[in-house]
């Protein structure tokens, strides 16, 4: 994930792992997704091994980290057990995201400004094995400054909050709010990565934002896999932020 003029695109992978959880089949293998993803232009592919294991599980990280030919970005909460399952995987990229049982879906940015000793704690911990650490906050002045201080080269700003939005104004705001962030992170010296919610319809506008290094987006993907096939949705994609990025 280094700073370029052209944006990247990370696949999550996690919702074909859910469709397989939901019936505890063998299929679909989130394994064959990735490279799928690859062979359609996926710049790196991302997984999210949660507390909970509702989707990806460590079968899937320990298969990925040898059959990827681009690199794996391993969203984990910040437990012991987590950064001792990275230690032994050693990913190219960990991006340190917020858990909570319950959620849906990651609701929220990491509160990095609010415990700044233990998050400055793990990315060190986590850069002594060589992957590049970067943090999964919410476009808030506050934290991204207070992701600089403790050492994590990267953040992924949350654009779950622009996702949601439903009037023009709401939208108009959220993605001002993404925009200023990526300046903010940029200013800071960040490489500076977004998703969350991102799909077809609401993606161009982020991937037009000057500076952002990469877009991780999974939900939308899977579910137009469905009906054009996993390569296709990727291709799709991948065509639309390049063009969006271009201009
Ligand atoms: C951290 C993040 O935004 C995604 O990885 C997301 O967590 C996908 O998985 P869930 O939908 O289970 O949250
Ligand atoms: N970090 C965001 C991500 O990996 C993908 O999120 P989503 O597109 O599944 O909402």
């Amino acid at each position: 994930m280094t700073t370029s003029n052209r944006i990247l695109l990370g696949v999550n992978i996690d919702h074909v792992a859910t469709l397989r959880q939901a019936r505890g089949t063998r299929y679909p293998d989130p394994v064959k997704a990735a490279l799928d993803a690859e062979e359609a232009g996926a710049d790196g592919i991302t997984v999210h091994l949660r507390e909970d294991r509702r989707h990806i599980q460590e079968r899937d990280v320990l298969l990925l980290k040898d059959v990827l030919q681009t690199r794996m970005n391993f969203e984990m909460g910040v437990t012991e057990e987590m950064m001792a399952f990275a230690e032994r995987i050693r990913p190219a990229h960990i991006c340190l995201v917020p858990e909570t049982r319950q959620e849906l879906t990651t609701e929220g940015g990491l509160d990095v400004a609010g415990q700044e000793a233990r998050i400055k704690a793990a990315v060190e911990r986590l850069s002594r094995i060589g992957s590049e650490v970067s943090l999964f906050i919410d476009a808030d002045e506050r934290q991204i400054e207070a992701s600089r201080r403790v050492g994590a080269p990267a953040i992924e700003l949350h654009t779950g909050r622009y996702a949601d939005a439903t009037t023009p104004t709401e939208v108009a705001d959220e993605l001002q709010r993404i925009i200023d962030g990526v300046n903010c992170g940029l200013n800071e010296g960040l490489i500076v990565n977004a998703g969350h919610g991102l799909h077809y319809h609401n993606v161009e506008a982020v991937a037009a934002i000057k500076g952002i290094n990469e877009l991780n987006i999974g939900h939308a993907l899977v579910a137009h896999a469905l009906f054009v096939g996993f390569k296709g949705a990727v291709a799709e994609m991948k065509a639309l932020i390049l063009a969006a990025a271009k201009h």
